[in-house]
């Protein structure tokens, strides 16, 4: 794909999540001319169901992903991401319990038709374009009576709607990795290494800005280093990080990556904008009121409707890339970084462990690391 190309494609879905986080509705379109309108039910109201039902001729569903759905007490097949739910009685309260409340002891589903949706569905592409939005993955979706794409073109100019096509939807998150660029550098000395300078990577698609951080002097600048360098990626932990949260133990990595790192003046640190497994930070502490109520933080991501973890490294292994690394000493107790790392090509010449203290309040997410998500924890 041209460059030319990949820039309308993204700068789209750009301007579709501004759209949803509006409380606007975007429609999204299959190669076949099925094509449908939705909206973010988080912040959606009762006269937009009708308004839908109204554009697109047809009833307006709730769109929920598997992971809500079995979080209500549905399981909707293997395979399948999400479920639409067609009710008679729609009302945006009723839907924003449904897709983000506790479920109710009653089961409110039982008055709802649920069909599973396959992957590459509609349905599924209004749930991927509301994460990529960082919103709740859940949907007040209406699908088009007619599938002329021209008229349907037309249609959406009159109505100033945006179309997105489901390619664009599919290429986003890679055109975004890929769009990362270095924007400046700059010397900071840290308290745990002074010999620090810090390079601003921006992604033109979604303008997200990652950053690493250079200890030492890892991109082999000294002749006769031996060791590749100690690589950490870290995703943002605003309370962890910040806060000192005692909550998890991102902060704790944190001290003692740059620590390991000052040490031999031979790190990188990758400091990635993935807030809350990239979930965003006001859904991290959506999370966290779930978790207050007791459940763990895998269950209170698939509770939100989300995937435990919802982070690609592809931004990181770009950026490395762009550095200049190929081989690395990664500091990490996950496996799929490891393994996410490694299927970008890069050799991973160790693995070092990052052990953290428990105290009474991580000692649950601890727990739930090693034993759900399969942390490498000792
Ligand atoms: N959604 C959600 N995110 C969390 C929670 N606790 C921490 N995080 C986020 O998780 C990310 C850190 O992930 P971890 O699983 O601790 O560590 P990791 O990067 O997977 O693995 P290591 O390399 O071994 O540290 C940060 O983005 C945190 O904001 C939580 O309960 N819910
Ligand atoms: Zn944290």
């Amino acid at each position: 794909m041209s460059s030319s190309n990949i820039n309308r494609t993204y700068l789209k879905v750009d301007r579709a999540c501004a759209e949803l986080r509006r409380g606007g509705a975007v429609v999204v379109r299959l190669p076949s001319g099925e094509a449908a309108i939705f909206k973010a039910v988080e912040i959606a109201h009762d006269n937009d169901i009708v308004e839908l039902k109204t554009m697109a001729g047809s009833g307006t569903l709730l769109v929920l992903t598997a992971n809500r759905m079995s979080s209500l007490g549905h399981s909707i097949g293997q395979n399948k991401p999400c479920a639409t739910l067609s009710s008679a009685a729609h009302s945006a309260a009723r839907a924003f319990e449904m897709a983000l409340g506790q479920p109710a002891t009653d089961g409110p589903q039982s008055s709802y038709t649920i069909i599973p949706e396959k992957a590459g569905s509609l349905a599924d592409n209004t749930t991927r374009l509301l994460r990529v939005a960082k919103l709740i993955p859940a949907a007040f979706m209406a699908r088009l009576r007619f599938r002329d794409i021209a008229m349907q073109d037309r249609w959406a100019l009159e109505n100033n709607l945006l179309i997105i096509e489901a390619r664009d939807v599919d290429h986003y998150n890679e055109d975004a990795a890929a769009s990362l660029r270095e924007t400046t550098r700059a010397k900071v000395p840290l308290a745990l290494a002074e010999d620090a300078e810090i390079i601003m990577f921006r992604a033109a698609a979604g303008g997200e800005e990652h950053f690493a951080v250079l200890i030492g002097d890892p991109l082999g600048r000294d002749a006769g280093k031996d060791k590749p360098p100690l690589v950490r990626l870290h995703s943002q932990c605003v309370t962890g990080d910040v806060l000192g949260s005692l909550k998890c133990d991102c902060g704790d990595q944190l001290k003692a990556a740059l620590g390991l790192m000052a040490r031999e003046s031979n790190g990188i640190l990758i400091y990635l904008a993935q807030e809350g497994r990239d979930i965003g930070m006001l859904n991290k502490m959506r999370a966290y009121a779930l978790q207050d109520g007791g459940l763990d933080t895998v269950d209170a991501n698939h509770m939100l409707g989300f995937d435990t973890d919802e982070r690609s490294f592809l931004p990181a292994a770009n950026i490395l890339q762009t550095l200049g690394i190929s081989k690395m000493r990664l500091i990490t107790n996950n496996p799929d970084k490891i393994a996410q790392i490694a299927a970008h090509g890069f050799e991973i010449s160790e693995r070092i462990s990052l052990d953290i203290d428990e105290n009474p309040f991580n000692a649950d997410y601890l727990k739930t690391k090693k034993t759900r998500t399969g942390h490498l924890i000792d």
